[in-house]
């Protein structure tokens, strides 16, 4: 006799690889709104996956489907998989469906896309730029200066904390003197003239026509307190599907009740456990409190097994998080079992750590493991740096996620600026940026000439009939030309590119690796339609690295991945090395302020865990050497296993001594100290 299960199964084939709580979540009906909590490596983004393909397969219209995820990456990974699953079900149809999702996307981008369509109903111009954290600093601190807070006789806080305050203030929705009191107590003094500043940055922001990443949830959440907009933009998605919920803030929760009120057609998925955000504001609540939003309540889910990691390493993991304050309780298991513990290594310093994980990693390669199933994880992205030279002497290739960005280097900033002013001339940012670039045009003359246009109907025409700045050559009337007459994209950044190459030659010493960023960016350039869909995208989700977003040369090529911690999410690797697992760089000693940042640093140890499959070592050095920040200069510090590893928790790991001392090695031990400064002088007489 065949069971409903079965009968389901042989429905949808599809779903039949899913275990039975995956499957729930995947046919769950959008009738009341659903939560899944999902632990690590249950399943998670292919439970979503198969969800979105079921509603496809099922009817549903895909350009009916919001589906939000935390990366653009993961945007794409997410699409790709439904088409997969829509093909075994629909067979070629599937492409024209799986194309049809075009409503997927970070929270930032999916913003950006609303708000430039409902551009003129709220008041905005839609040829807005959008500023990057950098930006956005560089703007608040013009408006400081402007205020003349910076000359203050006590210093006033600097332009980071600035932008960092007011960011924690719009995107958890708190008051500001509730923000200052509760994570910037040392800058509760400055209460009002914050407010004046921001005030004034609210300002320029509008008067410059640019956005920063904050307003485009601030504007969104906005418009959802309009019942007649809120109305519109909700009757547009039937179904509303959030990934990573545990790394959304308040502005996001308030988006989301704005659009799906009574939670029909909702759905979050994410683990209370992996939440490793809330430095950007996310609630951990927002997860926590779910079900109770809706009546009736959420449904919840919960994927329990994961089919990850091995036995023993889910045991260390689940033995790190098991300590946590407040959590959705699951009890993760798996059926992989392995007789090959975590290994804890003690190394006695860097540099040993560094050769150890490249010997590793060549020895796993000679087994036939390739590079790219390797990873190394570290809390701090500067934690690599001797790593990175070890690799390199050993020409061991790698690369690397996480720490500066590609779109940070001033090169690629530089083209980046040129296209941002081309899109809108009010944007004074960009605009200071590229004059800058010219020879001779300082700080003073480049504001003359943006004041200058600033007020013109046709900022560009402007700028054409001012006479050219001295020693600025053919330069000055090459680069009005451009802005004056756009050719198309991707043309536009050919010729920003062309333009900028001379300069590039006069400002950097090392032009020549620069060039071939540039080459980089104009290949990630021809994947996008126009310049404002690449800048929005680019500036709302930079590539960790050239090659995340580039494709060839090095996709086809293997090498080992590095990884801050943070940029590891999601991933997955046959083999994980995490380094430095000490107090100090996890839990780091700039977050071991309060409990709440204690518990972050747990879960961030914990999500590093969770990535590997077969093989997890975890490695602590016992002293590092620190750089001339003491007044003492470089020197020696001693360090200790991290607390989230206590001494009841070594039974779970292998403890392994790195180099292994071999008795014949361990030459006579010195015994009396040896003068040799007596002996250097010695030598002359
Ligand atoms: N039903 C299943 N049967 C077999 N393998 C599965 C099943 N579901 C998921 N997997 C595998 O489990 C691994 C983890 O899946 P996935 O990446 O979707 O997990 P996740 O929950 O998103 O992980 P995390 O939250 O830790 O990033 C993947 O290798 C995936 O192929």
């Amino acid at each position: 006799m065949q069971t409903s299960d079965s009968l389901a199964r042989e429905g949808a084939p599809y779903l039949a690889k899913l275990n039975d709580a995956q499957r729930r979540a995947a046919e769950f009906g959008a009738e009341r709104p659903l939560l899944v909590i999902a632990g690590a490596g249950s399943g998670k983004t292919n439970t979503l996956a198969h969800r979105v393909a079921h509603l496809i397969v099922k009817g549903a219209d895909p350009r009916r489907i919001l589906l939000m995820t935390f990366s653009r990456r993961a945007s794409t990974e997410m699409r790709e998989r439904v088409r997969r699953i829509c093909k075994e079900a629909l067979g070629r149809r599937a492409d024209v469906l799986a194309d049809a999702l075009t409503w997927a996307g970070t929270f930032h981008s999916i913003g950006a896309r609303l708000l430039r369509e409902q551009a003129v109903t709220i008041g905005l111009d839609p040829d807005f730029t959008i500023h990057d954290r950098e930006d956005s600093a560089d703007l608040l601190n013009l408006v400081r200066h402007d205020l003349g807070l910076s000359k203050t006789e006590k210093r006033f806080p600097g332009k980071g904390t600035c932008l960092a305050i007011y960011s924690r203030a719009v995107n958890s929705e708190a008051p500001l003197d509730q923000v200052l009191g509760k994570a910037f107590p040392w800058c509760a003094g400055w209460a009002d003239a914050l407010k004046k500043l921001f005030a004034a940055y609210v300002e320029a922001k509008q008067a410059q026509n640019v956005l920063d990443y904050d307003d485009l949830l601030l504007y969104w959440a906005q418009m959802m307190q309009e019942s007649a907009l809120a109305a519109e933009l909700g009757g547009r998605f039937d179904h509303v599907l959030v990934d990573e919920y545990q790394d959304t803030n308040r502005l996001q929760a308030s988006i989301l009740l704005g659009l799906k009120p009574d939670g029909r057609g909702l759905t979050a998925v994410g683990d209370d456990a992996q939440s490793i955000y809330a430095f950007r504001a996310a609630e951990v609540r927002n997860i926590l409190d779910f079900p109770a939003k809706f009546t009736p309540p959420a449904e919840i889910v919960t994927l329990e097994r994961n089919y990850r990691s091995t036995q023993p390493i889910l045991e260390a993991a689940n033995g790190v998080i098991a300590r946590a304050q407040e959590r959705f309780t699951k009890n993760l298991w798996t059926e992989r079992t392995s007789a090959e513990r975590p290994a804890l290594v003690v190394v006695r310093e860097e540099a040993d750590q560094a050769n150890f994980v490249a010997e590793k990693v060549l020895e796993a390669r000679e087994t036939g493991m390739r590079l790219k199933d390797q990873a190394v994880l570290f809390r701090a992205a500067h934690h690599s740096g001797p790593l990175e030279v070890e690799l390199t002497r050993r020409n061991i290739p790698f690369v690397k996620f996480g720490g500066l960005k590609f779109l940070d280097s001033a090169h690629v900033k530089d083209v980046l600026a040129f296209l941002r002013f081309a899109q809108n001339p009010r944007d004074r940012i960009s605009g200071f940026r590229l004059l800058q670039l010219l020879p001779g045009v300082g700080p003073a003359a480049a504001r003359k000439i943006l004041d200058r246009i600033a007020a013109d109907s046709a900022p560009f025409d402007a700028l054409a009939a001012l006479p050219a700045p001295a020693k600025t050559g053919a330069h000055w009337g090459g680069l009005v030309e451009i802005l004056r007459a756009p050719s198309g994209w991707p043309s536009d950044l050919a010729r920003a590119k062309t333009w900028y190459e001379p300069h590039l030659d006069r400002l950097h010493e090392d032009s020549v690796t620069r060039k071939i960023d540039l080459a980089q960016l104009e290949v990630i350039a021809a994947n996008y339609p126009s310049r404002e869909k690449f800048l929005t995208e680019l500036t709302l989700d930079p590539p960790d690295a050239t090659s995340a977003e580039a494709g060839p040369p090095l996709r086809d090529e293997d090498y080992l991945i590095l990884s801050t911690i943070h940029s590891a999410k999601g991933q997955e690797w046959k083999s994980v090395f995490v380094l430095n697992v000490v107090d100090g760089c996890i839990p780091s000693d700039l977050a071991t302020g309060t409990r709440a940042e204690i518990e972050e640093e747990r879960r961030l140890l914990y999500v590093a865990m969770t990535r590997a499959k077969d093989h997890l070592r975890l490695i602590t050095p016992q002293r590092f050497f620190t750089h001339g920040q003491h007044s003492r200069g470089d020197r020696h510090v001693y360090a200790a296993r991290s607390r989230f590893i206590p001494t009841e928790m070594l039974g779970s790991f292998d403890t392994i001594g790195w180099p292994a001392v071999r008795a014949d090695e361990t030459g006579p031990a010195l015994q009396t100290p040896v003068d040799l400064r007596a002996r250097m002088r010695g030598m002359w007489k």
